[in-house]
């Protein structure tokens, strides 16, 4: 069967897919609280449906992930890892034209829903991949996994971080990883070999505190602002080598101030005439992995929160860009490595194009899976469509949806049916 033949499913077929994928949309699993056994009640329905073999693990009481497995027949080979992560980010219902839970489906054809994009698409497509393919009789000669994770949107600890430790983790002796990528808005889907390391900096000036009125070097606020003002700086250079077009945006640091404290409440705001005796600012800074971090500290510890300027710093979340071999996590793109090869010609097969491989610029739980020298690939089906990862009115358009669906049933046809005999397609040397 050619794949493009399966894109000419009937109209009703379409609908029952839509329909599953609103169905999954329409489960709040929001943080901080997300319905998480909604959800893998209904996933775990799905995969039975597809009589895929069915688990629910409890890594974590109360965060279940969903694991289902479609046997190869060659137990030998490494196996195929369909990853996606079952939590969205919350939504504030009042600035989106839609319900973010009600997966309204305009005149266009256009889904709304937090999770359209981030990432319930990925695992409602794996699934429908996998239910043409069955339809096709198609038999895996490596086991294909999919499994359905809490907690990325949290960093993952709990969800994929337990995951990877775990004894049934190892007895899949996965030889690739497929997760999340990004929106493109043109025509290439975007695919990414490696991610920036999420660093959440805090920096903390003291200082004597004084009469509003008075001017004295050291004042608190006056340190910070000296701390701020060389951030920004920074953050200049880094984004001008973007704006440039000398770096990609996952090459560059990024740095943004996403906090600032200082001052002493009153009941009508803050005392006006009493200059604070510390300041606080945070950042949400993201190093690549080729970043040179060794710069970078000092550069935090001497420009800025230098403790001459009686300045400290600490870190909320600190992800190192390495492996604990020192290796960092990213893998090699290049041809040696078959796993490349093989999803640029099923992408292509399917009709679609592939970008140059990029760094991710947010941070992803392939970061879990790299973290043990294995073969992460971020990929999101989804051409022509805004980048609205976490942002009001998240919608995926259904015929782009349906796209995704026919690039997966050739990704994992592919994938599945790869023979390498036993050499893990040069993925664990050319970490
Ligand atoms: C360290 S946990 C953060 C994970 C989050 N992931 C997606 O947005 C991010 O901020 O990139
Ligand atoms: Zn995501
Ligand atoms: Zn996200």
């Amino acid at each position: 069967i050619e794949i493009g033949s399966s894109s000419s499913s009937s109209e009703s077929e379409e609908s029952s897919i839509i329909s599953r994928f609103q169905q999954y949309l329409r489960i709040n699993t929001s943080q901080p609280t997300p319905r998480y056994q909604e959800a893998a009640d209904f996933l775990l329905s799905e995969g039975k449906s597809l009589s895929l073999e069915s688990q629910i693990i409890e890594f974590v009481a109360g965060k279940p992930l969903v694991l289902l497995k479609w046997e190869g027949t060659n137990p030998h080979l490494s196996s195929i890892l369909l990853y996606s992560h079952t939590d969205v980010v919350p939504a504030e219902p009042d600035k989106w034209t839609h319900n973010p839970f009600g997966a309204h489906m305009d005149s266009e054809g256009r889904i709304y829903a937090r999770g359209s994009q981030d990432m319930k698409c990925v695992g409602m497509q794996y699934l429908e991949a996998i239910r043409r393919l069955k339809a096709q009789h198609f038999r895996p000669l490596r086991s294909v996994y999919v499994a359905f994770s809490p907690d990325e949107e949290i960093g993952g600890d709990d969800g994929a971080g337990k995951f990877v430790q775990s004894e049934i983790f190892e007895q899949m002796n996965v030889g690739v990883v497929l997760d999340e990528g990004s929106a493109s808005p043109d025509e290439h889907y975007r695919v990414f070999y490696a991610e920036r390391s999420p660093w959440w900096l805090v920096i903390k000036a003291v200082g004597a505190p004084g009469h509003g009125s008075k001017l004295y070097d050291n004042s608190a606020m006056e340190n910070l602002l000296k701390s701020i003002e060389s951030v920004r700086r920074f953050r200049a250079s880094q984004f001008d080598l973007i704006k440039a077009g000398l770096k990609a945006e996952g090459d560059a640091v990024s740095v943004n101030m996403v906090f600032l404290k200082a001052g002493t409440p009153s009941p009508t705001g803050f005392v006006m005439n009493l200059q604070p005796s510390e300041a606080e600012a945070g950042f949400d800074i993201r190093v690549p992995p080729t970043a040179d971090t060794e710069s970078l500290e000092r550069r935090i510890a001497e420009e800025w929160a230098p403790s001459s300027r009686n300045m400290s710093f600490s870190f909320i979340q600190k992800i190192p860009v390495q492996d604990k071999f020192g290796k960092p996590f990213l893998s090699k793109t290049d041809s040696s490595n078959s796993w490349w090869t093989l999803l640029e010609n099923a992408v292509q097969k399917a009709g679609g194009k592939l970008g140059k491989p990029e760094i991710f610029p947010a941070s992803t739980d392939s970061y879990h899976f790299r973290g043990c020298g294995l073969l992460a690939i971020g990929f999101s089906p989804m051409a022509n469509t805004p980048v609205l990862l976490h942002d009001h009115n998240e919608f995926l358009n259904k015929d782009v949806y349906l796209k995704g669906i026919e690039i997966y049933e050739s990704i994992i046809k592919a994938y599945a049916s790869f023979d390498d005999h036993g050499k893990d397609g040069g993925s664990r040397d050319e970490l």
